[in-house]
C-alpha cells in the first residue's frame, strides 16, 4: 500500500527542466462565441445599417446622374478610373443602392437598414433589446407587401419607387386579378395590419335605453349615449374616452421612441405610456413621467439657469444636475411618477346611478315570479339557503359566469371619492437648500467626505441620496442617524445606509408642507384599472411618487400595525375600498371583525353583496369576541372543505379549481360550485388576543398557514405590537407587514424585525416590508363619507338574499351540553327520514343531493334525525348507522313525536 501510494506521487520537477508554458490552442468556435468577437460583429452590422441608409437616402436624390454609370459600366465601375457618381458614398453608395433599389423592392429596400441596425445593438449590448426575429418577419412581409403596393400606386413614375422586383409581382397580379384585384388585395393587407397591430374595437351599435323611463328614474334628463356608456363600467369607459384626450406629441415622440405615446393634460403633465403589453407588464417601468408643472419650473429656474423649456420635455427621466456655483455639492432634484395626477384627471367619470338600476331590480323580480312554479326553483330557494350562488342553468356548453346571477351589478364609480387637498406635490426650494447644506455640514463636522447628493421627493418625504467619497465606511454614517436628525432638527428622519441595490445612502427627511395622497389618484391609475391581479390593493404612494399597488393574494396575508390615531384605520378601508372597486360580488366576501364596534359598521349595508357570517347570526359584523372563535373556526372548516373540494377536482389552488368550474369540468350535484375568495379583516387584533389567547391565536396561525391556497386570506391590525400580541407564530406566517408610526424601536422591531417606524411621522406615513424590501409610502387617504357613500352606492344596488354563509362551527363543549330541540324540527325532516331508512344511509350529502339542500341544512337534518334516534352518531368520514330499518317502524317515531 504504502508503495502504491508513493508510484502516485509525480517527482518534483526540475527547475531547469522546466520548458516554457505552451499557449492553450482555441477552437473556431470559441473564438465566435468570445464576448469581443459578437461586440465587433455588432459594431460592423451597425455600421453597414447606417452605410446603407446614407446610400439609399442619398440615392434618393442623385439617382438620375448615377444610374446611368452604374448601367454602362455594371461591376467594372469599380476597377474603371474617371468615373465620378453624386451619392454621397461614392461608387459603392451607388452601386449598392442600384443593387436593392432599383433592382430590388424600391424604397421598401430601406427596411433592411432596420434589420442591420437590431443586429448591430444586440450584439454589442450582448443581450436581446429588440426582437430579431420579429424584424425579419416585418421585413420579409414590408419588402413584399410595400414593393408591390409602391409599383402599383407609383407605376408611372419615374423613380423605382418598387424596385424591379415590386413591379414584377405588380404586373403578375395585374395580370391574374387585374387592377382592381390588385388593389383589392393591397387594401386588404392594409386593413388586416392595421386590425393586427391597433386590434380596434368594433361595435355593432346597441339598442339604447328607452329615454322615458331613464328621465323618470334619474328625475334628469340623460342622453341615451351617455346613459349607455354609464351602464358599461369603468373598464369600457376608460377604453373609449381617452382617444380624445391622448394628444401624440410628435416632437416629443420622437425623443421617446415610437414605441411610447405621450399624453398631456390640461396642466402641462406629460405621462410616457409604454404601448407595448410586456412594458406594461413591468411595474416599475410602467410610466416614465415627466411633470411640468409649477413647482418643478421655480427649481428649474432656480437650479438651472435658463434651460430651454421645450427642449426639456424630451427628458425621459428627469436628473437635474445644476452648476452650483457657491457650494461644492450640487443637488439633483429627481422626480418620478406623477403620473396617476393626470391620469386621474383625463379619467372619465361615471355618476352613480341607481336609479336605473332600480328599474332593473324590479324587472327582476317581476322575472323571478313568473318562474316560480317551474322546477329549478327549488334549487333557487336551497342556493338562497345557504346564502351561496346556485349552480347556475344555462347550457353546459357555455362558460359558467359567476356574476350571473348580479349580473347587473355596477362597480363603484370613481366620481364617489374626492380629492383631497391640491395632490401636487409641494417643492420649497429653499427647504431643499437648506436641508441639502445641513447634511453635508453635520457630516462635515464628523469628517465624511461625500461625493454627490441627489434628492428625491416625495408626498411627505424627500430623500436625500448621498454618494459618500471612496473610503468612507457606510457604519460611520448610520451610526450618526441621530446627530444628523439632531442637527436637521426634524422629526421622522430615516437613515438608510445603504439603499438596497443602489450603492448610495439614503436621508429621509420629512417636508414641511405635506401631500394627501387621495385614493381617487391610486383607483384611477392605469396600473389599478388594468392590472390582473387577483385581489388588487392600491395601498399608497412611494417616495418617488410611484403607487404602490399589489395582489392581496400574494402577499398573501397583510400584519398591520401603528400606535393609535396613526393611520391604521383609514389603511384597512383603504384596502377594502381597492377590492370593492374591483371585484364583483360573487368574486369577494369579507369576514370582519371589529371589537371597537364602530370602526367597520360602516360596511354593514353591503351586507348582502360582499359580508360573510355565520349561520343564524343577526349581524355580519363581528364585535363579539366568544363569535369571534366560533368564525375563525368556521373559517378553517371553510378552508378544509375547500381543500376537500380542490383535491377531488384534482386543482392545486382556487384559481384553477374557479377556471376548471367554470369551463363546466365539475359537477354542482357533487358539491362543487364557484369559491369567491374570502378576506378576513381584523381590526384589533390585541383586544381579541388579550381577551382570548390561545383560542384567537390558533385558528389564525392554522389560516395564515393553510388558507392561501384556497383563497382565504387575512388582514390583521393592532395598535398594541408588543411580542405577545405579535407572536413568533402569528409573525412567521405574516410574511407582508405595515407598520405606521410606532412608540418605540422595540415595536418597530416587533413588527417589521427592523427599526424605523418610530420614527415616522403618522397621518398614513408607513412601512411596509413586503418581498424582504421595506419601502416607506404615505398611505392613500379615503374618508369616512367617501366609504359611506361607496357602500350606500354598492346596498342600493341588487344583492343577494342574505349574507354569503360560512359553515356552522358548534364548540365540542358546548354541542355535548345542548340537547336538540325536536319541538322546532326542519320541516323537510320527515323527508328527509324517509329518504334516510330507504336508502339505509345516513349521509349528509344524500340528503344534500337527492333534496337539493345545502350542506348547512343537511347537517342540521342529520342532527335532528340523530336526535330522534334514526341515525347514529357521527362517524367522521364513514356515512352514520341508520338505526330504523323499515318504514312501519319509522312511521311509528314520527307519529309519536308528533
Ligand atoms: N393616509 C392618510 N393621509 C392623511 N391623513 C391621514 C391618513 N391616515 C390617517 N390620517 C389622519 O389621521 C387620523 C387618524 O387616523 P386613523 O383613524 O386611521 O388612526 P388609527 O390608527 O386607526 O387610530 P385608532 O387606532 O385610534 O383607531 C385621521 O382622522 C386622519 O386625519
Amino acid at each position: 500500500m504504502a508503495n502504491r501510494l508513493k508510484k502516485k506521487t509525480p517527482p518534483p520537477p526540475n527547475p531547469d527542466e522546466l520548458k516554457p508554458e505552451k499557449e492553450a490552442q482555441v477552437t473556431v468556435t470559441e473564438v465566435v462565441k468570445d464576448e469581443r468577437t459578437q461586440k465587433i460583429a455588432g459594431a460592423v452590422s451597425l455600421l453597414f445599417s447606417i452605410f446603407l441608409f446614407i446610400a439609399f437616402a442619398s440615392y434618393l436624390f442623385t439617382w438620375k446622374q448615377d444610374q446611368d454609370k452604374v448601367f454602362q459600366f455594371g461591376i467594372k465601375i469599380f476597377s474603371t478610373d474617371d468615373v465620378q457618381v453624386r451619392n454621397l458614398l461614392g461608387v459603392l453608395g451607388a452601386y449598392v443602392s442600384h443593387i436593392f433599389i432599383y433592382k430590388g423592392f424600391g424604397v421598401a429596400s430601406f427596411l433592411f437598414c432596420t434589420v442591420f441596425f437590431v443586429l448591430g445593438v444586440n450584439l454589442l449590448v450582448g443581450k436581446k433589446v429588440f426582437s430579431l426575429v420579429r424584424n425579419i418577419k416585418y421585413l420579409i412581409i414590408g419588402l413584399l407587401v410595400l414593393s408591390v403596393a409602391f409599383a402599383f400606386f407609383t407605376g408611372r413614375l419615374e423613380f423605382p419607387f418598387g424596385g424591379a422586383v415590386g413591379e414584377m409581382m405588380n404586373a403578375w397580379l395585374i395580370k391574374w386579378i387585374g387592377r382592381v384585384g390588385t388593389g383589392f388585395v393591397l387594401g386588404l393587407a392594409a386593413v388586416s395590419y392595421f386590425i393586427w397591430r391597433f386590434n380596434p374595437t368594433i361595435k355593432w351599435p346597441e339598442r339604447t335605453v328607452k329615454p322615458a323611463v331613464a328621465e323618470d328614474a334619474v328625475g334628469e334628463e340623460v342622453p341615451p349615449v351617455i346613459e349607455k356608456k354609464r351602464r358599461r363600467g369603468k373598464e369600457e369607459i376608460v377604453a373609449a374616452e381617452p382617444e380624445e384626450e391622448m394628444v401624440p406629441l410628435e416632437k416629443a415622440e420622437k425623443g421617446f421612441g415610437s414605441n411610447n405615446k405621450l399624453k398631456k393634460d390640461g396642466k402641462g403633465v406629460v405621462v410616457i405610456m409604454p404601448k407595448d403589453d410586456e412594458e406594461v407588464a413591468d411595474p416599475m417601468t410602467e410610466f416614465d413621467v415627466i411633470e411640468r408643472d409649477e413647482p418643478r419650473v421655480e427649481i428649474n429656474d432656480l437650479y438651472k439657469n435658463g434651460i430651454p423649456e421645450d427642449e426639456d420635455e424630451d427628458v425621459v427621466e428627469e436628473e437635474v444636475e445644476e452648476e452650483w456655483q457657491e457650494d461644492e455639492f450640487p443637488l439633483e432634484l429627481k422626480e418620478t411618477a406623477e403620473d396617476e395626477e393626470s391620469e386621474e384627471e383625463s379619467l372619465p367619470v361615471t355618476r352613480p346611478e341607481r336609479d336605473p338600476l332600480k328599474i332593473k331590480f324590479n324587472d327582476k323580480i317581476d322575472m323571478e315570479l313568473e318562474i316560480q312554479e317551474t322546477k329549478d326553483n327549488h334549487l333557487n330557494e336551497t342556493a338562497e339557503e345557504d346564502g351561496k350562488p346556485a349552480a347556475r342553468k344555462g347550457s353546459l356548453e357555455t362558460l359558467y359566469e359567476p356574476t350571473l346571477e348580479l349580473s347587473d351589478y355596477q362597480l363603484p364609480s370613481l366620481e364617489l371619492l374626492e380629492t383631497h387637498g391640491s395632490e401636487k406635490i409641494v417643492h420649497d426650494p429653499a427647504e431643499l437648500e437648506a436641508n441639502k447644506n445641513q447634511i453635508i455640514a453635520t457630516l462635515k463636522n464628523y469628517d465624511i467626505a461625500i461625493q454627490r447628493i441627489a434628492a428625491t421627493v416625495g408626498p411627505t418625504v424627500t430623500l436625500y441620496e448621498i454618494v459618500p467619497a471612496p473610503g468612507v465606511r457606510i457604519s460611520r454614517i448610520k451610526n450618526l442617524e441621530d446627530d444628523i436628525a439632531l442637527s436637521l432638527a426634524a422629526l421622522g428622519i430615516r437613515i438608510i445606509a445603504p439603499i438596497p441595490g443602489k450603492g448610495t445612502i439614503g436621508i429621509e427627511v420629512p417636508n414641511v408642507r405635506k401631500t394627501v395622497v387621495s385614493m381617487k389618484t391610486l383607483l384611477a391609475s392605469d396600473k389599478f384599472q388594468s392590472n390582473a391581479f387577483s385581489l388588487p390593493i392600491a395601498i399608497g404612494k412611494k417616495i418617488d411618487n410611484e403607487n404602490f399597488i399589489v395582489d392581496l393574494a400574494s402577499m398573501p396575508h397583510l400584519l398591520m400595525a401603528g400606535a393609535t390615531g396613526q393611520g391604521k384605520s383609514v389603511g384597512i378601508n383603504t384596502l377594502l375600498v381597492s377590492l370593492l372597486y374591483k371585484k364583483h360580488p360573487s368574486q369577494l366576501k369579507f369576514v370582519l371583525v371589529d371589537p371597537k364596534k364602530v370602526e367597520l359598521s360602516l360596511y354593514r349595508t353591503i351586507e348582502n353583496h360582499f359580508l360573510a357570517k355565520l349561520p343564524g347570526e343577526e349581524e355580519a359584523i363581528i364585535t363579539d369576541t366568544k363569535k369571534v372563535i366560533n368564525t375563525l373556526n368556521a373559517l378553517c372548516i371553510e378552508m378544509d372543505n375547500r381543500y376537500d373540494l380542490l383535491k377531488e377536482a384534482g386543482c392545486r389552488n382556487i384559481k384553477e379549481y374557479n377556471e376548471k368550474f367554470t369551463k363546466r369540468k365539475l359537477n354542482p350535484q357533487r358539491g362543487h360550485q364557484y369559491l369567491p375568495f374570502i378576506v378576513l379583516v381584523v381590526d384589533e387584533f390585541a383586544d381579541l388576543i388579550m381577551t382570548a389567547g390561545k383560542e384567537v391565536e390558533m385558528p389564525i396561525a392554522r389560516l395564515a398557514q393553510l388558507a392561501r391556497a384556497v383563497g382565504i386570506h387575512l388582514i390583521i391590525a393592532t395598535q398594541r405590537p408588543s411580542v405577545n400580541i405579535i407572536t413568533g407564530t402569528i409573525k412567521a406566517n405574516f410574511p407582508a407587514r405595515i407598520a405606521f408610526k410606532v412608540s418605540s424601536k422595540i415595536d418597530s422591531r416587533t413588527i417589521l424585525d427592523a427599526g424605523g417606524a418610530e420614527q415616522l411621522i403618522g397621518k398614513g406615513d408607513m412601512l411596509i416590508s413586503y418581498n424582504g424590501e421595506i419601502t416607506r409610502l404615505q398611505c392613500a387617504f379615503v374618508d369616512t363619507p367617501e366609504v359611506e357613500h361607496i357602500c350606500e352606492f354598492i346596498g342600493d344596488q341588487q344583492g343577494y338574499p342574505q349574507a354569503f354563509l360560512l359553515p356552522e362551527y358548534v364548540d365540542e363543549k358546548e354541542a355535548g351540553d345542548r340537547e336538540l330541540d325536536l319541538g322546532d324540527r326542519d320541516p323537510l325532516f320527515e323527508d328527509a327520514a324517509k329518504l334516510i331508512v330507504a336508502n339505509q344511509m345516513g349521509s349528509t350529502s344524500l340528503i344534500q343531493r337527492r333534496m337539493k339542500l345545502g350542506y348547512n341544512r343537511a347537517g342540521r337534518l342529520m342532527d335532528q334525525l340523530e336526535a330522534a334516534g334514526i341515525v347514529g352518531p357521527n362517524l367522521g368520514s364513514k356515512a352514520r348507522e341508520v338505526l330504523v330499518k323499515t318504514d312501519s317502524e319509522l312511521m311509528e317515531i314520527l307519529d309519536m313525536m308528533a
